[in-house]
């Protein structure tokens, strides 16, 4: 069992607290000029990918302190806890393993005393098996056709991760086409089915419980628009249907062959599932070594997880940092901004990996916490980013670390591109850094001839405070590896915070309310009575939307 510590009743606590105190009267210029060693110090590369911690507000004695409060966190025995396979799921009941979904090691990954790894190993050879042969086009639809495009219906983690992870390995696509439906509101499958023939399709559908009833609803409606073309029978359903789930019976039950079911286990959280069945999509998308490739790569940061020290290990740091932040500098939420086009939803899979994780207020004792827990993650690419919110990220009121990642070399390269791109992701985090003194204001000002008066009214507006902290990434190239890498440091970013909050990062009892009243609110739209059981605003708007509705 994970030990249940309050982190606010730590040593270490008192003691950063009583050290942010001076620490937060600095800044960041004033640190790099303390310390010339600051980015040897505080930098660290894990194979292909470079982590710069440096421009964050901290000293080694910030970084002494944040380590002595994992210990007395017992961060390593709660990492040996999840690999090991402990059920530290307690209010599921249900260990946490995805990592066993990428092992690449020898050792036995024991659930309930049994050994998962050949049964991880049989899914992946079916995956393999299956990919290669619609890649190759010996899968045949029921018109003798060869597949050509691919529809992933699910939502949440069955469709937040192959989304991101096939967006960013573009560059590696197979023949097949990808599509992706999630939304339960009509418009996404009927836009997404309007430009496909259902001779050439094939559906994915991609559910841990086969009861979410999004997935359910365009699930029956792509089984639907299936069977309305010309000659397809219930028995063709087999070429053109595949199931991703842990619910056997509730797949057999749609009437997907069993012989067409990825199975996964109850022990990988929806949100940390691409690595599994689930990323079937990703293995047709990309072809099943890149998909292989990917799960190599999370494997190594597992590795680098489990056995670098505490002071040179990029999760526990990130994850650390994170609790400096959020926890002392009552940062309220945190940045991640990839200077890479293919990386355009990596903060929206993160937003549901973080936020769906941390975003808990019941600590492990089932006592409301008397802290901040989970940030509010969020992030665009680079530039688009600059041209929009980074104004509040410069000069606003609220202290938001963020992170940048970059790629050293494009999978494009077009002209100066990316020599552009990256000056501009090192230009921000040097002016988040540094900011603009008034001096440099009044002198640029002065140069450009106005008068005193101007420069008075006009200088305020202009500066810059800086002090703003950033994590760079940069990343060699984009590859399947790499990418794997950088998603499960991520996640065990998220764990590693987990930890010290003393929440259960791997439930999300969170969304099941807004289910249950959905599903009490349905049938009372399929009449036109006047509703009355609700509060006077749900009354009201259930009943105008009735009034509107013909
Ligand atoms: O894969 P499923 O079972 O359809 O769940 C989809 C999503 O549902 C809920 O919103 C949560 O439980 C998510 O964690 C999950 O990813």
């Amino acid at each position: 069992m994970i030990p249940r510590i309050d982190f606010t009743t730590t040593s270490a606590y008192k003691y950063l607290a009583d050290h942010y105190i001076t620490l937060s009267q600095k800044s960041l210029k004033d640190l790099f000029a303390e310390d010339s060693q600051r980015f040897e110090k505080f930098a660290i590369q894990l194979n292909d990918i470079l982590l710069d911690y440096s421009k964050n507000r901290i000293t080694d004695e910030t970084l002494a302190l944040l380590m002595q409060l994992a210990r007395e966190c017992k961060l390593s025995d709660a990492i040996k806890a999840m690999f090991q396979g402990e059920k530290i799921n307690e209010t599921e009941g249900r260990q946490v393993l995805h990592t066993a979904l990428r092992n690449q090691g020898s050792t036995p990954v024991l659930v309930n005393g049994e050994d998962v790894m050949p049964q991880v190993r049989a899914v992946l050879a079916h995956v393999k098996e299956f990919s290669e042969q619609v890649i190759s086009g010996s899968w045949k639809g029921y018109t003798g056709e060869a597949i050509t495009d691919i529809v992933n219906i699910g939502i949440g983690g069955s469709d937040l991760g192959p989304v991101m992870v096939t967006e960013a390995l573009k560059a590696y696509k197979t023949r097949l086409n990808l599509h992706f439906v999630s939304n339960v509101d009509g418009t996404h499958i009927a836009e997404t089915l309007k430009e496909l023939n259902p001779a050439t399709t094939l559906f994915l559908i991609a559910s841990k419980t086969f009861t979410t009833q999004e997935t359910m609803a365009n699930a029956q409606s792509a089984k639907d628009w299936f069977l309305a073309a010309e000659g397809a029978t219930q028995a063709d359903v087999a070429k053109h249907f595949a199931a991703l789930s842990t619910n056997t019976d509730a797949v057999t039950a749609f009437g997907i062959d069993a012989a067409n079911m990825f199975e996964f286990w109850d022990w990988v959280g929806g949100r940390y599932s691409l690595w599994s069945a689930i990323g079937l999509s990703i293995a047709l998308g990309v072809g099943y070594t890149n998909f292989e490739s990917l799960l190599q790569g999370a494997y190594q940061a597992d590795t680098h997880f489990q056995e670098a020290d505490l002071e040179e290990n990029i999760p526990v740091i990130l994850g650390l940092l994170g609790i400096w932040y959020n926890n002392f500098f009552d940062a309220q939420s945190h940045a991640i901004l990839p200077y890479d086009q293919y990386l355009h939803r990596f903060a929206a899979y993160f937003q549901q990996g973080d936020m769906e994780s941390n975003g808990k207020s019941v600590d492990r004792n089932g006592q409301v916490v008397s802290y901040e827990t989970g940030p509010i993650i969020w992030g665009e690419p680079g530039t688009n980013g600059q041209h929009a919110f980074y104004q509040l990220i410069h000069q606003g009121t609220k202290l938001i670390p963020c992170d940048f990642i970059a790629p050293a070399q494009s999978l494009n390269p077009l002209g100066n591109h990316h020599q552009l791109l990256l000056s501009n992701f090192f230009a921000q985090t040097e002016a988040l850094m540094n900011g603009k003194s008034e001096e440099t204001v009044v002198a640029e000002l002065q140069a450009m001839g106005k008068s005193e008066a101007e420069i008075e009214a006009l200088k305020n507006f202009k500066v810059f405070e800086g002090n703003r902290p950033s994590n760079s990434f940069l990343i060699k190239k984009i590859t399947p590896e790499s990418l794997g890498t950088l998603i499960a440091l991520y996640e065990h970013k998220i764990f590693v915070q987990g930890i010290i909050w003393n929440i259960f990062s791997f439930d999300q009892w969170g969304v099941e309310l807004g289910k249950q009243l959905a599903n009490k609110i349905l049938p009372e739209l399929e009449h036109e009575a006047e509703i009355t059981t609700h509060d006077a605003s749900t009354n009201g708007l259930i009943n105008q939307y009735k009034a509107w509705r013909s």
